[in-house]
């Protein structure tokens, strides 16, 4: 029996023989993967359904997104039960009956914990509200708010009942933030990773963990904005540690991913490095905020190349050389579609997609596959405020109207920044719906009838990602290799070299819709290419998206 007094459940798994280096995840969105019962909202037969598609593309482990009980305010973020699945999602036998099928084609799960903040509607909020002192310390309770804003707009303080107090929701009102210092609340938390693991899961992503370490006495931020008082803070690896010891540590195969809100590279290595004992990988989102001016999200701006590179170089390398481990992605739920923010989409979408996966897939770290991404699916094509549910998109749509943006313009934005875009139901075939449900979707689809996956699976994209997917399971080169950067003065071309024996890779990535002529550089004289996503190579020169690996065997 383990520390929490449970018994290990590591070796029933059948990942056993995977190595971290090796995975490839695969995220579903379980309300728009597949639904089976024709409500219109996807189910967790419908993942089990589909674990043959995903075994063929080569996937391990699957991350499903919250499918707890939730008033679904953010789409399952606001977590009412932890420990129970919405019935609008299937019950406890779907579930035992997917991990069970998983095993059989050697795919296992990681679940969504959401242990930073509850939905005002979970009991511990509703006991506290009720009066009841033990509850009341779940929360972050203050007499005088700070001048903190929360992440979906507005401050981040609400007030608590009518006892005058208000309590901090750093994400939506509905969103009460836990108060981890109180040793009640972390049990509870472990309670819950413990009750999924001896469902037979070992795999955990956790939510904006880096914000959960809050202190006694809270300040305002010079900034107007309370980010740098609650992100990072040195007790989060104090709590990370205690969760691992309490929960996965126990499971020599466990896969953990921290979702990291705006972290640093040197938290982000100690969040990482295995002798810390906190987390197997962290997501960062630096890289997906090189199209916001100004820092802002909520604006229009073609993507900045070199600050792109920039920030791959520098977190391949000094996550490589201190040991630390990336998730590497494009897309995830809360992005709009990689395609139309990197990507000439109208003219290169095939190329495009494909010259992305190779830029993440052949990179140190795990990589990830967001659902469609491997059939190249694109932004919606919505025509109407009316189809955006998301309340970010919403509330940030309202706020623009009131900054004196014209309904036309704010339109616009939403529809390059919801992220809606990539919530839209999975594109299984051209029939109605996309073959999604038989119902009425719960979100419109993407109304892209020529993207899917009956067409596509034997196409370019699919073939390519599997390509790529079977090279890390092989190749030592790619899973375990280190990463330096190349060509670091490019204004076009996203290069890296991995290393590992005698062997050693030179990727480019032609990000521009123009060729692009390069010097090869000379210890690559000699070289064989490994990858291409064009049929030929024009010497020194790279066609628009075009990605290539030159292999150099140093002996
Ligand atoms: O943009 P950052 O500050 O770096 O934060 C990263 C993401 O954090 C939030 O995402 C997650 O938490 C939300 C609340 O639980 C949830 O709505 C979301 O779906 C989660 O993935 C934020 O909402 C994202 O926009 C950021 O990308």
């Amino acid at each position: 029996m383990g520390a929490a007094g449970i018994k290990p459940v590591a070796l029933l798994l059948s990942g056993e023989n995977m190595t971290l280096n090796d995975r490839v995840i695969y995220q579903i969105y379980p309300k728009s993967f597949l639904d089976t019962t024709g409500s219109g909202i996807g189910d967790l037969k419908g993942v089990t359904q589909k674990l043959p598609y995903l075994a063929d593309l080569g996937i391990d482990m699957v991350w499903l997104n919250p499918f707890y009980p939730s008033p679904q305010r953010d789409n399952g973020y606001d977590i009412s039960n932890y420990k129970a699945i919405d019935p609008m999602f299937g019950n406890f036998e779907d579930f035992a009956e997917m991990v069970a099928e998983g095993r059989k084609y050697g795919i296992e799960f990681m679940l969504d914990m959401v242990l930073n903040h509850v939905s005002i509607e979970h009991e511990w909020f509703q006991k506290a509200l009720a009066g009841d002192k033990y509850y009341q310390d779940f929360f972050i309770l203050r007499d005088d708010p700070t001048n903190w804003n929360s992440k979906f707009g507005g401050s981040a303080w609400a007030p608590f009942g009518n006892t005058g107090r208000y309590y901090l929701h750093l994400y939506d009102i509905s969103q009460a933030d836990l108060n981890w210092r109180n040793e009640n609340v972390r049990h509870e938390m472990f309670e819950v990773v413990n009750f999924w693991r001896l469902k037979g899961i070992s795999g955990f992503r956790f939510d904006v963990i880096n914000v959960i370490g809050k202190d006694e006495v809270l300040h305002d931020n010079s900034l107007s904005e309370g980010k740098f008082e609650y992100t990072d803070k040195p007790i989060v690896h104090d709590y990370l540690q205690m969760l691992n010891k309490a929960t996965f540590g126990h499971d020599p195969h466990a896969v953990t991913v921290g979702e990291m809100s705006s972290t640093t590279i040197e938290n982000s290595i100690l969040y990482t490095r295995p002798d810390r004992h906190e987390l197997s990988m962290v997501f960062n989102f630096h890289h997906l905020k090189v199209d916001y001016k100004d820092g802002d999200k909520w604006t229009k701006m073609p993507f900045d190349f070199t600050q792109l590179r920039d920030l791959f170089h520098e977190w391949g390398e000094q996550m490589s050389e201190n040991g630390g481990w990336n998730a590497l992605f494009w897309n995830n739920h809360d992005q709009p579609r990689a395609l139309n923010r990197f990507i000439d989409v109208e003219n290169f979408r095939v190329k495009g997609a494909k010259m992305l996966a190779a830029s993440i897939h052949l990179s140190r770290g795990t990589p990830y596959v967001y659902m469609g991404e491997e059939i190249g699916m694109v932004d919606p094509d919505y025509t109407n405020v009316n189809n955006y549910l998301d309340l970010e998109t919403l509330n940030a749509y309202h706020s623009l109207l009131k900054k004196g943006v014209t309904e036309k313009e704010a339109f616009e934005i939403l529809k390059a920044k919801s992220r809606d875009n990539a919530r839209t139901p999975m594109q299984w075939d051209n029939g109605k719906n996309s073959g999604f449900t038989t119902g009425s979707p719960w979100l419109a689809v993407g109304n892209h009838p020529e993207i899917n996956v009956a067409q596509d699976k034997n196409g370019e994209i699919y073939n390519f990602y599997k390509k790529l997917i079977a090279l890390r399971k092989s190749e030592k080169l790619i899973s375990d290799g280190t990463y330096k950067a190349a060509m670091k003065d490019s204004d076009s071309i996203y290069a890296f070299i991995r290393e590992f024996g005698n062997q050693k890779l030179l990727v480019l990535n032609n990000f521009r819709n123009r060729p692009i002529s390069f010097d090869l550089p000379d210890e690559f004289f000699a070289s064989e290419i490994w990858i291409n996503n064009y049929d030929d190579y024009k010497k020194n020169t790279l066609q628009p998206y075009q990605s290539v690996a030159f292999l150099k065997n140093k002996f």
